[in-house]
């Protein structure tokens, strides 16, 4: 289905009153057509910087610092250059947390999707355009299209307010769909049919979905790739079935220990904080709270592993568990 969205050495920078801050560090994604890719991590490990800026949505003191980011073949952002708007909304769309944030309370559903239909597809027919609604109105699940359309964002519950959201970003056909904590806000069986829609939505289409979450294991059900990051860097990057089943680096041990009743075992908080990044930051960012760490830890580039089976984790120790114990052959862990 090909390459939709590459982002390559993106490096982000925010000036602020203390000196230059690195947000997102020399990242490497791509995003293929018909494929889930969760960007998973802790709270301000960069994941929405990341996103935000395959949109053009930086602020002000925020800037891609090197490397580019790529929609279909054509460079969107680098530095000094941005050029999102062509794709954005057409080729890119979003859904965020809280459907509050991308539906106008004071109009109807059907005058939003038509609006949305209006700036990005101006060439359809209306005849072509109200099919067009009703089509994805449908296909978000919902039987009672008029009824549906016709309501304000008040009269719909909070599940069906994020699907219509989900409706306003899929309704031009983008190529990429970017979610962030969209199904954060959800109870638990609402956020199952966000997840299943967006999984159905994604799969078998041109479409490539990239689910931003911090949520691992919400992540491994709906993802078919999951990079973790950590302090503004991809610390590993692999099938959502490796990552969780045979996670490589200690970090996503760590997330995966901190789950409740992940194994039934006891809940382990990740002790500590993740560390600012500067500009001459050396060494593992995660090495301050890894119960892994060694000297060479500390000084130095850390080498993105290639792991057997494919995956990849940041870390001198990807081959090794915690103990310091080489992992055994996938194939004989099942
Ligand atoms: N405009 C800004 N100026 C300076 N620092 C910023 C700015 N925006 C974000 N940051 C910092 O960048 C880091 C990454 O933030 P980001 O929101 O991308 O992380 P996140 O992983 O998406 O977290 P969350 O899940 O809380 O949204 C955080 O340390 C945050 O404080």
């Amino acid at each position: 289905m090909g390459t939709v969205l590459e982002l390559r050495n993106l490096t982000i920078e925010a000036a602020t009153a203390r000196g230059t801050q690195v947000l997102v560090d020399a990242v490497d994604l791509t995003l293929e057509g018909g494929e889930i890719l969760g960007l998973i991590g802790e709270s301000g490990s960069g994941k929405t910087t990341t996103v935000r800026s395959v949109l053009g949505l930086l602020d002000r003191n925020v800037s891609v610092a090197s490397g580019e980011v790529v929609v279909l073949g054509e460079q969107v952002q680098a530095p000094g250059r941005q050029n999102v708007d062509r794709v954005r909304g057409r080729h890119v769309g979003m859904v965020f947390q809280g459907a509050s944030s991308s539906l106008n309370p004071l109009m109807r559903v059907r005058r939003q999707l038509r609006e949305v239909v209006r700036t990005h597809l101006p060439k359809l027919s209306a005849e072509e355009r109200d099919t067009r609604i009703a089509h994805v109105i449908s296909r978000m699940g919902f039987t009672e299209v008029d009824r549906v359309l016709d309501s304000f964002p008040h009269q719909l519950s909070g599940g069906m307010r994020q699907r219509i959201a989900i409706a306003l970003a899929v309704v031009t056909e983008p190529e990429v769909l970017i979610t962030d904590e969209c199904t954060s806000a959800l109870d638990v069986t609402t956020q199952a049919e966000v997840v299943d829609l967006l999984g159905s939505l994604t799969a078998g289409s041109g479409m490539g979905t990239v689910f931003v979450t911090h949520d691992l294991m919400l992540a491994s059900e709906i993802c078919d790739r999951i990079a973790v990051m950590y302090a503004g860097q991809i610390v590993e990057m692999g099938t959502a079935k490796d990552v969780v089943h045979r996670p490589r680096h200690p970090y996503t041990r760590a997330l995966l220990a901190a789950i409740p009743s992940w194994d039934g075992g006891e809940i382990k908080a990740i002790d500590g904080a993740a560390p600012r990044i500067t500009e001459d930051w050396t060494g593992c960012r995660f090495a301050p709270r890894c119960p892994r760490a060694e000297q060479i830890c500390t000084t130095g580039q850390v080498p993105w592993v290639e792991v057997p089976g494919g995956d990849h984790a940041r870390c001198h120790f990807a081959l090794e568990n915690d103990r310091g114990e080489a992992f055994l052959p996938a194939s004989s862990q099942a």
